[in-house]
């Protein structure tokens, strides 16, 4: 198999490189793609599946290294599904505070059986940049769109995201609890089972 001592991050996001590598422990070092080029490549798929393959394409291309890539994003009910794969430009690149901001305006008078809503997250590893046959793995996280944010963890939407089960915003979880539970972790814990490493 691929030498799985380093992997190179197909991404930008600082949020998701802690997280991910706090899942993966000290079995794999994560080098983050910021290290060899800060151009993001255009996400042109219209799938997370598309985005994240091309995202680890991109990053295996230009470091020479296996690369694993994260596409995610938060698909809300009553928006048909939107942000979806535009997440992170929900609000035409103004970040974090401006996408949260737009996203409770869209659901402003929305009562809260309607506020459903659910984080996805694909990840692609590519053993190299052509590779035909890349590990997918994907993971969801349902709960339901806040109507102001709360907490300080985490990063993107938490701070609107209510997890059920918890009964907390997912930014009022520790970062150890969002990791046994999100969506990310459970993509990651498919991946760790495809490699064999639990
Ligand atoms: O593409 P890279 O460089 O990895 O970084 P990005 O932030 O642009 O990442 P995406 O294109 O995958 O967009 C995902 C967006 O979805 C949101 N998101 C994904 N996972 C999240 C999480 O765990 N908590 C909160 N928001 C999340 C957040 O707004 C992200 O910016
Ligand atoms: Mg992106």
């Amino acid at each position: 198999m691929m030498n799985l001592k380093q992997l190179v991050l197909a991404s930008h996001n600082a949020g998701k490189l802690k997280e991910l590598q706090a899942m993966l422990g000290d079995s794999v070092q994560l080098r983050s793609i910021g290290e060899w080029s800060k151009v993001e490549p255009e996400e042109t798929g219209l799938s997370f599946v598309e985005n994240a393959i091309l995202k680890a394409r991109n990053a295996s291309r230009i470091s020479g290294l296996p690369a694993l890539a994260d596409d995610s994003g938060l698909a809300v009910d009553f928006l048909g599904g939107a942000p979806g794969i535009y997440s992170a430009r929900y609000a035409d690149g103004k970040g974090d505070a401006a996408n949260n901001a737009k996203l409770l305006d869209a659901l402003k008078d929305v009562p809260q059986a309607e506020r459903g809503a659910q984080f996805v997250c694909v990840l692609a590893l590519v053993r190299h940049a052509d590779d035909p046959l890349p590990i997918l793995c994907e993971g969801l996280w349902h709960g339901r769109i806040l109507t102001a944010a709360s907490g300080e963890h985490g990063f993107g939407y938490d701070p609107l995201f209510w997890v059920p089960e918890r009964e907390v915003s997912s930014a009022e979880l520790s970062p150890v609890d969002k990791n046994q539970i999100s969506h990310r972790a459970r993509a990651m814990d498919l991946l760790r089972q495809r490699l064999g490493l639990k």
